[in-house]
């Protein structure tokens, strides 16, 4: 017996059958196949063969790749209730991936459930490339232009070239994104025709995240398609490249002045909507206006400093315009007149425009958030904590971006170099680069069609302001004292979410008595967090409790406590400018 069981024998299986009836034992004996299965194959198997996730599974080899490694595998297994749950399958599909890892070719593996049969299958699909250059698919004579009378008016919408062969892309579908559905990649776009149920456009991305770089892709691409651009920028350093550029015929620096633009756009749209009521225009044969708002926290917090502390012209000014009102109105109005508005912030927040204004923000549903998101953040912009949240922070420009069906999807951003012409700046960039800005400069200007007499006036001051500035640049000289009065938007260096302050940081701490009152965070507690029902409903706004050390003429150094809700925006300090020796 011990000659046929012996401990060196691996490649038989014997069965024993005990006869009593015969008093018999019969031996028998019957060749094991060598596992020939690959390590992979051999561990798909494995993390089914207890039969808790998935039952009765056999895992086989769906194709080979060129090189011979094995790419592509199908588990059949038996269908039960659970299998018919989507969120089962879709946690399933989450481990399988985890067990997989990256395919030795760089691949990722990509999971799908057959609706019809029992079976799921595993194959590879290319990562999004890292780096995706905005290039022109036609030269820019060649693009086609819409039929449109004198002033502006007729269809708006037509095919226009994409990237993709044989497959026209939209004028009023603004791309400026690769991203994956399922194995495919298709162009993320902005949908800005009066039909797009997510006109309005809204751009999260920490500092250096690319937001800019995403706002100058769909700036160019904008005004190719004859849509012409008006844009905020209080940082001053971000769209500064888009002044002079066709299509664009003014970039607003100062806050003041872009309180007066969203007033200026607000009498557009009224006026607009006269003019398409008396002539019988149809929303879609509107001329198409953008505005660009950048930094939209800065803006917001410098208005906001400036109605506490401001001279009383800015006061009156900020009185009159009612900036977070008037914004509120132009995102829910402004569609059928063809006016719409992208924003661009550091991070989303539930007050971006303002106390209860999440209506405001639920009107911008094209949306892309560059980097990773936090769990609140990822609630707030795609209404589910875990969307946006594993993206790659070492790739810049990849991203998380509505896709054409309206769903979160895994993106990456067109990279648009500066447009800046001055040759300080094309100095610093590549050939392929200054070819790529090159194809990308419109032909011809795109002329902003206004039916208001405000717009037209603004844009005319605006023009005027830009052209003194080019006078007023002088070269640097040292100081040996501290700047004097600067500008509210001077000082702030961000506004943040309450929840996220940190110690160190200096931040205004506006006291009745004192509006303009700042110090150092000392301590930071988080009594509570933000409380939401499922469908997003604030049901506890949260409280932080923060000890800021204070300094000021007049006062004792003391610490403050002071308390916010957690859906609190606080305006951070720019740091001092250093003192000359
Ligand atoms: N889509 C992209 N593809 C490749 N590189 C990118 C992309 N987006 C950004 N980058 C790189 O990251 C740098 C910072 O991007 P960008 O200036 O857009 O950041 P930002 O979010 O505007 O930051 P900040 O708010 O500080 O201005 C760019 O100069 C570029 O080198």
């Amino acid at each position: 017996m011990n000659r046929f069981l012996g401990p060196t024998v691996t490649d038989w299986k014997y069965v024993t059958d005990f006869r009593a009836d015969k008093s018999t034992i019969t031996i028998t004996r019957r060749p094991v196949l060598p596992d020939t299965r690959s390590p992979r194959h051999r561990m798909l198997a494995e993390l089914f063969s207890d039969g808790k996730a998935l039952r009765d599974v056999t895992v086989s080899v769906g194709a080979y790749a060129n090189d011979g490694t094995e790419a592509s595998y199908r588990i059949h297994y038996k269908h039960t209730l659970a299998t018919g749950m989507e969120a089962n399958r879709d946690k399933l599909s989450e481990a399988l991936l985890a067990a997989l890892g990256t395919h030795e070719s760089g691949q990722l593996w990509r999971v799908d459930w057959n609706p019809e049969q029992p079976i799921i299958t595993l194959s590879l699909r290319k990562p999004l490339e890292k780096m995706i250059l905005h290039l022109l698919p036609t030269p820019a004579l060649e693009l086609p232009g819409p039929r449109l009378d004198k002033h502006g008016i007729g269809r708006q919408q037509i095919e226009w070239p994409s990237r993709v062969p044989n497959k026209p892309g939209q004028r009023l579908h603004v791309p400026y994104a690769s991203c994956e559905i399922g194995s495919d990649v298709v162009d993320a776009f902005w949908n800005v025709s009066h039909r797009s149920s997510a006109p309005h456009m809204l751009v999260v991305g920490p500092t250096g995240g690319g937001k800019t770089v995403l706002l100058t892709t769909v700036i160019t691409e904008l005004v190719l398609r004859g849509i012409p651009v008006i844009g905020v920028d209080p940082k001053r350093i971000e769209l500064h490249q888009f002044l002079g550029y066709p299509g664009v015929p003014a970039i607003v620096f100062e806050p003041l002045r872009a309180a007066k633009l969203i007033y200026a756009l607000w009498c557009e749209m009224h006026a607009r909507t006269k003019y398409m009521q008396i002539q019988r225009i149809a929303p879609a044969n509107m001329p198409l206006l953008v505005a660009v708002l950048d930094e939209f926290f800065i803006l917001s917090a410098s208005w906001t400093q400036m109605a506490k502390s401001g001279t009383d012209v800015e006061k009156d000014v900020l009185k009159f315009c009612n900036p977070l009102g008037r914004i509120g109105e132009l995102v829910a109005l402004a569609r059928s007149t063809g006016i719409r508005l992208a924003v661009g912030v550091q991070r989303p927040d539930a007050h971006l425009f303002g106390r209860d204004s999440g209506g405001v923000r639920d009107n911008f549903k094209t949306r892309a958030s560059l980097a990773r998101l936090s769990s609140d953040g990822a609630y707030m912009m795609w209404g589910d904590t875990t969307v946006g949240r594993d993206i790659d922070a070492a790739i810049a420009g990849r991203a998380t971006v509505t896709d054409p069906s309206g769903d979160p999807a895994l993106a990456q951003v067109w990279f648009t170099p500066s447009v800046d012409a001055h040759p300080a700046v094309r100095a610093d960039m590549s050939n392929e680069e200054r070819c790529a800005v090159d194809s990308l400069r419109p032909e011809v200007d795109t002329p902003v069609f206004c039916f208001s007499a405000e717009l037209p006036e603004f844009v005319a001051e605006e023009q005027a302001l830009i052209a003194a500035m080019a006078n007023d640049v002088r070269d640097p000289i040292a100081i040996s004292s501290s700047i004097s009065t600067p500008s509210a938007a001077d000082t702030i260096a961000d506004a943040i979410p309450a929840r996220s302050i940190e110690e160190g940081m200096h931040i205004v701490v506006g006291l009745d008595d004192d509006p303009d009152l700042t110090g150092l965070v000392a301590s930071v507690e988080i009594a509570r967090e933000v409380d939401r029902t499922n469908d997003g409903t604030v049901t506890d706004e949260g409280k932080v409790i923060v000890g800021i050390a204070v300094e000021s003429a007049g006062r004792r150094p003391e610490v403050l406590f002071v308390e916010y809700s957690g859906l609190d925006t606080v305006v951070l300090v720019a740091p001092e400018l250093p003192t000359a020796t």
